[in-house]
């Protein structure tokens, strides 16, 4: 799979360090963009466009600091709150803001999409296709201390970089990690109505319910991977199973039977409710994401042809998009879904 949602600063920045000119764009891309009336131009404009930054909601009056930091203006977006400007050559990674969680590197599109999701205090919310996790971040602030969060990524590898962006910024105490394929994902939003076994000793717990959440692993946990790791597929393959890879205090998990959780039996009447919120943020081709078509000049642009214009690649994510959403439709979603790719 290939990895278009590299970390902020990992990636040189368009124009940073030389004029704009125009990009020796491939034949093909070319003619894709005449047929659809688009003036190639737009994609030599990345100096122009701002890098936008979402702050951690509580550090507005660290605003100083941070542009301080930055040695750059923080410059408010009005329509999209807790989003800020700054020049587009500024690198956040290696900045002590970034690294101590003050603000988020996330493009205005995706906060626009989060917003209009509209999510409510005590909302169930899904989020397939989480990782690297700047939505799952957005929407764990939008939620605060009610409701649930559940992220799902086919990726395990990626998945782990949620877990991380969630430790980071102490975001995931309402939260689940699946390790899973979003097609067939099927788990449900923890219902109140399950039994929860609370106050046994860990001899009749053995190892069926949920304790708080620990990154010790057992022996057969360790064993899995060991052999992943041989096989190399840890990186490709979505278990036969949703993988639980992490689990918040208050995700409302610590005391349940795994199996009621893991596998609810079918019809069960405690499963009856599902997601109140779902954002389904499958993979796309990037073919309008100025900044992302610019960044094919540091990786040549030979890639851009097998990245964004092979139509079997085309193919095969509308094949990824449909049954996401297909799988949805039919199990989980009580009010709605928003497709951000
Ligand atoms: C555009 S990225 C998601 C970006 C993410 N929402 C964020 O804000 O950082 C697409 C993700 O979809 C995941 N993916 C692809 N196929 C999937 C599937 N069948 N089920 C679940 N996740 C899948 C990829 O591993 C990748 O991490």
């Amino acid at each position: 799979m290939e990895d278009m949602d590299r970390a902020e600063g990992s990636v040189p920045e368009p124009g940073e360090d030389k004029q704009e000119a125009p990009l020796p764009l491939p034949p093909a891309f070319l003619e894709f963009l005449s047929e659809n009336g688009l003036d190639p131009a737009v994609y030599s404009t990345a100096a122009t466009i701002p890098r936008y930054i979402r702050l951690k909601p509580g550090m507005e009056s660290q605003i100083a600091e941070i542009e301080g930091e930055l040695k750059c203006g923080l410059e408010k977006v009005s329509w999209l709150p807790g989003f800020y400007t700054i020049p587009p050559q500024v690198q956040i990674a290696g900045t002590k803001a970034y690294q101590q969680g003050k603000i988020y590197g996330i493009d205005a599109a995706s906060g626009a999409a989060i917003l209009a999701l509209d999510v409510r205090p005590g909302d169930h919310v899904l989020d397939l296709c989480a990782a690297p996790g700047a939505k799952l971040c957005m929407l764990a602030d939008m939620l605060g201390s009610t409701g649930s969060l559940t992220g799902v990524d086919v990726a395990k590898h990626r998945l782990s970089a949620c877990r991380t962006m969630l430790q980071k910024y102490s975001l995931g105490d309402r939260t689940r990690l699946f390790v899973a394929d979003g097609t067939s994902f099927s788990i449900l939003p923890v219902n109140s109505n399950l039994r929860r076994m609370e106050g046994l000793t860990d001899l009749e717990e053995n190892g069926s319910t949920f304790s708080e959440w620990t990154s010790r692993r057992t022996w057969k946990d360790r064993q899995k991977a060991k052999k992943a790791n041989a096989t190399g597929s840890q990186h490709l393959l979505a278990p036969s199973e949703p993988e639980l890879i992490y689990y918040g205090k208050h995700s409302g998990l610590v005391g349940l039977r795994k199996s009621d959780v893991l596998c609810p039996a079918v019809n069960d009447e405690t499963c009856t409710s599902g997601y109140d919120k779902v954002l389904v943020d499958a993979e796309c081709t990037h073919d309008g994401s100025i900044k992302h078509i610019q960044k094919f000049e540091f990786w040549g642009w030979k890639t851009l042809d097998r990245r964004v214009l092979d139509a079997e690649r085309t193919d095969n994510l509308l094949q990824l998009q449909l049954p996401l959403l297909h799988g949805l439709l039919l199990k989980l979603v009580d009010t709605c879904i928003i497709l951000a790719a």
